[in-house]
């Protein structure tokens, strides 16, 4: 979570490669329609929690890096928002975001997850990928969800959608082949010194880790239509000055939510606030343990109308 954000190629010596001569360092992305198992995967790669995952769709709005550090390799995972065809402005701007991406890494992960049949969203995706030179590797993932003949299937259906440098089954909850697909990523990266310093895990800012802990506990069981209307913006994280060495430190965190309609309002603050107490007392704790220290939440929910479509708004909300 700390040390330098930028990715640093001299300097002390963080790792002793065991042979510089074919240690490989790089970027990967990891693409796919929404609830296709991208986040899960980065994590079980990385071995931590460092995307949020949850059952909504689209929760990813952010490019969250995780970082694999291997003996022979160094593996830069770039976690996309979901590739998806642009209905708003804001799919727009993450489409962009997501083409400048997928040109500059070094190879791409697709993931298509077994326990759905390959649609539209996927077609599209693989024809988008057809137009980048990038080596994309094809993840049915999900793969323990479903029996051994819809697996197959499945397979064969990645293999008629596109030209892939390879198709690898994963599940990464069930830690099944996820080793496989760190080895296939890595096969991929160019020979270099490593990127990154060991142990560094993400360079997400604190504040983005927060605003998609938020998030996440905001749009916890609520419905569907909601996540697209709700965007999360820290307004100020500042540690409390005079306490004492007994009290300890305290971190003030300035929150707001932001919903398009009065109604969707109503929805994440609840009968009485008592939602809206519950979001905060969830992501209360998820952000002590992110950020190790205990933590004062205030949570706002504000209504800035059709903010998707508007782009002074979508600046303001950091897009
Ligand atoms: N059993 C099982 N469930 C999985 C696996 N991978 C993902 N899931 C579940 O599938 C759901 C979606 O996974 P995510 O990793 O959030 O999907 P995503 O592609 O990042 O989704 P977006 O951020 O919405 O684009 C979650 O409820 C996961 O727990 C897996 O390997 N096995």
């Amino acid at each position: 979570m700390t040390g330098p954000s930028q990715p640093t190629n001299q300097g002390p010596s963080y790792l002793s490669p065991r042979d510089p001569a074919s240690y490989r360092a790089g970027f990967a992305c990891v693409v796919g329609r929404p609830n296709a198992g991208k986040s899960t995967l980065v994590n079980a790669l990385v071995g931590t929690k460092v995307a949020i995952t949850s059952d909504r769709p689209q929760t990813t709005r952010h490019t969250v890096r995780g970082i694999v550090h291997r003996e022979d390799a160094q593996l830069v995972l770039v976690d996309t928002p979901g590739l998806h065809r642009p209905r708003t402005l804001l799919g727009n701007r993450l489409n962009d975001l997501v083409m400048g991406t997928l040109a500059e890494v070094d190879v791409v992960g697709f993931c298509l997850p077994s326990d759905q049949k390959i649609g539209p969203g996927d077609e599209f995706i693989a024809r988008t990928l057809a137009e980048i030179r990038t080596p994309v590797v094809a993840l049915a993932t999900k793969a323990h969800l479903v029996d051994s003949k819809r697996l197959v299937e499945h397979l064969i259906g990645i293999e008629q959608l596109g030209d892939f440098a390879d198709i690898v089954p994963v599940s990464s909850l069930e830690d099944y082949q996820v080793d496989v697909v760190s080895d296939v990523l890595c096969s991929h990266l160019p020979v270099s010194p490593p990127l990154y310093p060991e142990g560094e895990l993400t360079d997400e800012p604190d504040r983005v880790m927060v605003a998609e802990l938020v998030r996440e506990a905001a749009l916890e069981g609520v419905r569907d239509e909601l996540p697209h209307s709700l965007a999360v913006v820290v307004e100020e994280m500042n540690e409390r000055p005079d306490r004492t060495p007994e009290q300890g430190p305290l971190l003030d965190v300035h929150v707001t939510v932001f919903v398009e309609r009065q109604s969707q309002k109503a929805i994440v603050i609840g009968a009485k606030g008592a939602r809206l107490r519950d979001v905060g007392s969830r992501s209360r704790e998820g952000i002590e343990a992110l950020l190790g220290t205990r933590v004062f939440l205030d949570l706002h929910v504000k209504v800035a109308k059709d903010w998707q479509r508007d782009p002074k708004q979508l600046q303001r909300l950091g897009f």
